[in-house]
């Protein structure tokens, strides 16, 4: 007896997911199947991950992929992402989840997305600082974007490589250049130092860091990071102790997972589940939910600099909100003018290094 055309169709379906995910043949299963999803599923987005084999990448895109906002994602990176993909695919949740190796297929990776997250680049060593990582981290971030420009201008831009008060004016300048600059697209994944802060106010004032909520504004690096402890949620009061305990643990946490890691890298697993979190809310926004505010570093008239970390509604198009301080106090007052200083010259950097 002829196997019938749904017989036939099966054996097609479990022969995809024995070959490689980068195997030709796969190839049409693999779009076939994406087919299927968008007409039986629910709406979902299509994300690529660039940097998707990394210390980041590797949980990011584990977790990305158990989104249900996610339809279809996308793992590049120079190195490794055929077994990182076949890895993750076989993770029975709704997202298909595609390789993409090498510069050669950069243009595939970011054809028709609408969010990309760019954890790509050199992390610290204990004794560096994050601007330390410029002259590779540049490089790799002005590449990037240009493939942004050109396959997915209107995608929304999540920045997580380092120095971000730089890499984040660079992707601008990159975007400008190519015509193609929407400031409300780029955003400055800034949500670790956020995280990080509702953590360390909780163990202090013995609550569950889920009910805390700490607005972090200014920047991504050092003074830049700028806890608000007179805006925490649930409104609380600090020690002068407590106040400067709490603002140099938040500003020094990427060094505390530096240096713990003894040359092994920065954090990789809390930044991983900050990234999503952030991506997350992207992703709502551009659904269409309202009320959806986070901590980010954009594009910004909030002080007189031209990028700066506040709280942004996210929508549709992006950050379509950008919020000011609020009330600050006196020690929130002089922390700001330091993180302006410092920012202002890592912004400079990024734009002259385009520029020049
Ligand atoms: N914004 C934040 O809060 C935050 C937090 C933690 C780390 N970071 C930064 O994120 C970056 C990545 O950190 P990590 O620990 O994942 O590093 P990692 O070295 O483990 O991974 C980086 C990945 O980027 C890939 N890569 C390098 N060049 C590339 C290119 N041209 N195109 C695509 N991929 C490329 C590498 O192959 C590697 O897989 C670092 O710059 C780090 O400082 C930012
Ligand atoms: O500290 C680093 O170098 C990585 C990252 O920016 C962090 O805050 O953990």
């Amino acid at each position: 007896m002829q196997p019938t055309s749904e017989a036939n169709q099966r054996i097609a379906r479990i022969s995809a997911h024995l070959h490689p995910p980068n195997f030709q043949m796969e190839e049409s299963f693999s779009l076939r199947r994406e087919n299927c999803r968008a007409k039986g599923a629910g709406p979902g987005f299509k994300v690529a991950i660039l940097g998707a084999a990394g210390g980041i990448g590797q949980p990011l895109s584990m977790l990305m992929k158990m989104n249900p906002l996610v339809s279809v994602l996308h793992l590049y990176d120079v190195v490794n992402t055929p077994g990182v993909t076949a890895d993750i695919s076989h993770m029975d949740t709704g997202a298909v989840v595609r390789s993409f190796l090498g510069q050669k297929q950069l243009e595939d990776a970011l054809s028709g997305v609408e969010l990309v997250i760019i954890p790509a680049g050199v992390p610290r060593k204990p004794g560096m600082t994050r601007d330390d990582l410029f002259n590779i981290n540049a490089g790799i971030v002005r590449t990037l974007c240009e493939g942004i420009a050109k396959c997915c201008p209107r995608a929304i831009v999540n920045l997580i490589s380092n120095p971000v008060n730089s890499t984040v004016p660079i992707a601008a300048e990159v975007f400008k250049k190519a015509g193609t600059y929407d400031p409300k697209r780029l955003l400055g994944v800034t949500m670790l130092d956020v995280v990080r802060a509702n953590t360390f106010v909780a163990e202090v004032l013995g609550l569950d860091p889920r009910q805390v909520d700490v607005p972090v504004v200014g920047g991504h690096a050092g003074v830049t990071i700028l806890p608000l402890l007179s805006q925490v949620k649930p409104p609380s009061t600090f020690t002068p102790q407590e106040t400067d305990y709490l603002t140099a643990r938040i500003q020094n946490g990427g060094t505390e997972v530096v240096e713990a890691k003894a040359g092994a890298g920065s954090a990789t697993l809390s930044m991983a589940y900050a990234a999503v979190k952030f991506a997350d809310a992207c992703l709502r926004g551009l659904n269409g939910d309202q009320g959806v505010i986070e901590c980010a570093f954009v594009d910004s008239q909030v002080t007189e600099l031209p990028f700066f970390a506040s709280k942004v509604r996210l929508g549709r198009n992006g950050a379509e909100e950008i919020f000011p301080l609020g009330p600050l106090n006196e020690y929130e007052r002089a922390g700001l003018e330091k993180a302006k200083k410092e920012l202002a010259e890592s912004i400079q950097k990024g734009v002259s290094f385009i520029k020049k």
